[in-house]
């Protein structure tokens, strides 16, 4: 039976017990509308970010892409600066990433009994994860976030595994961002000397997916947790829609001289926000960069966001491309197999940029 409100105030409820193992996430708590954040959630000091307000990371506008070299080169220049830019007019059709939205919303507010079908301990597949936080046993503090995960497998594995509630726009949406996601990764590699992605070249950078729904609830004191802590992604490239209601930020000026600190990513309408992740900086030897990001929740309204994830395969070995090392620049990292740098991320909780340390020299 769900607790009072009475009782959530007060730290006799088992939380963990409420939110990770009886399936009601963070959504559960929130809309039992507890007024303080339980103790669990609350975050040590140096996970609190410097905000710079003011500064922003690229908007590019993709409409006249075909004709105008400037857009891919603006592109490039993003990745190696930031590794982080928004696009406009990119192709996805709109009704698309309205359709994903509303799935989002529509599975979210599922029962808790149905949405813990799809935990950890059972669903009936790795590829299908519904959960809470990062890595709650490796956390010291909680997230104040809800997941779905749903690693790509085939369109038949989707149809019999994901949940219905949501299958059919997740797979719409992936559908419909692959051409975007080839220009881009066309244009990425051009700028490495990469004349070809021949079908090696195409496993590497995009050999696997992962679409995850997160769930950010209207959240009391969100100044004094996070959504998600600071991180970056593990994929080649994402690609992140995001509802109004806005709190992603990202690191900028690291190391470079300049006030280091975080910006937001300010809602566009319509717009895709796209990060290089680790395994594109790894293949590009440090030359595309994959940046520190995090999302602060909302004090008055529930957020989503829906990243895909565009990743080597799981049995790909990545390392520097021999494109890149050609005019004879050092590696800076290893070869290593891609399914253990991704396990090797998910088995602790979110660190900053730690996790590309497993693959240097
Ligand atoms: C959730 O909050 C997040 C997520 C993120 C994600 C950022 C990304 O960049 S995701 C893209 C990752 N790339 C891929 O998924 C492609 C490659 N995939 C693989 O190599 C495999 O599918 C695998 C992910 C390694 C899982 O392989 P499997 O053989 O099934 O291995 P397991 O032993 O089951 O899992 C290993 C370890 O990882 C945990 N885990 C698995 N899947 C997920 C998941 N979807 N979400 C969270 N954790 C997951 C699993 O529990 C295992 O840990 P144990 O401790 O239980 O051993 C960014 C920011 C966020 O806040
Ligand atoms: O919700 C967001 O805006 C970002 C989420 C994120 O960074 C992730 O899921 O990897
Ligand atoms: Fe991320």
């Amino acid at each position: 039976m769900a607790p009072t409100l009475a009782e959530t105030t007060t730290d006799s409820f088992d939380i963990a017990d409420f939110v990770i193992n009886q399936g009601n996430g963070v959504k559960g708590l929130s809309d039992l509308g507890i007024k303080s954040l339980p103790r669990q959630y609350i975050q040590p000091q140096e996970a609190l970010i410097n905000i710079i307000p003011n500064e922003s990371i690229p908007v590019i506008d993709m409409s006249n892409w075909e004709n105008d070299p400037k857009i891919a080169e603006s592109v490039c220049e993003a990745a190696e600066k930031f590794g982080f830019f928004q696009l406009v007019n990119h192709g996805v059709p709109l009704e698309v990433l309205e359709g994903v939205k509303d799935a989002t919303h529509r599975f979210f507010g599922l029962p808790a009994a149905v949405k813990r079908k799809y935990s950890k301990e059972l669903s009936p597949s790795n590829s299908v994860r519904f959960g809470t936080s990062f890595s709650p046993d490796s956390e010291k503090a909680l997230e104040w976030k809800d997941y779905l995960s749903l690693f790509y497998v085939s369109e038949e594995e989707a149809s019999a595994l994901w949940p219905p509630e949501c299958k059919d726009d997740c797979l719409e949406y992936m559908k419909k961002s692959e051409i975007l996601c080839k220009k881009l990764l066309t244009a990425l590699m051009e700028r490495l000397n990469v004349k070809e992605i021949d079908e090696k070249k195409e496993s590497l950078l995009m050999g696997s997916r992962r679409i995850n729904l997160n769930y950010y609830p209207r959240c009391p004191n969100p100044q004094l947790t996070v959504g998600v802590g600071r991180h970056s992604d593990v994929s080649s490239l994402t690609f992140l829609l995001q509802d109004e209601i806005g709190g992603l930020y990202v690191r900028v000026n690291e190391g470079k001289g300049e006030e280091d600190g975080w910006v937001h990513v300010p809602p566009i309408e319509g717009s895709l926000v796209i990060n290089v992740g680790d395994a594109l900086q790894i293949l590009s030897n440090g030359r595309y960069r994959s940046v520190e990001h995090c999302v602060i929740a909302s004090g008055s309204k529930n957020r989503i966001s829906i990243p895909v994830f565009v990743n080597p395969k799981p049995s790909d070995v990545i390392g520097p491309l021999p494109e890149v090392l050609a005019a004879g620049e050092k590696p800076k990292y290893k070869n290593i197999l891609y399914s253990d740098y991704v396990k090797h991320f998910f088995r602790k909780a979110h660190d900053g940029k730690k996790t590309v340390e497993f693959a240097e020299m």
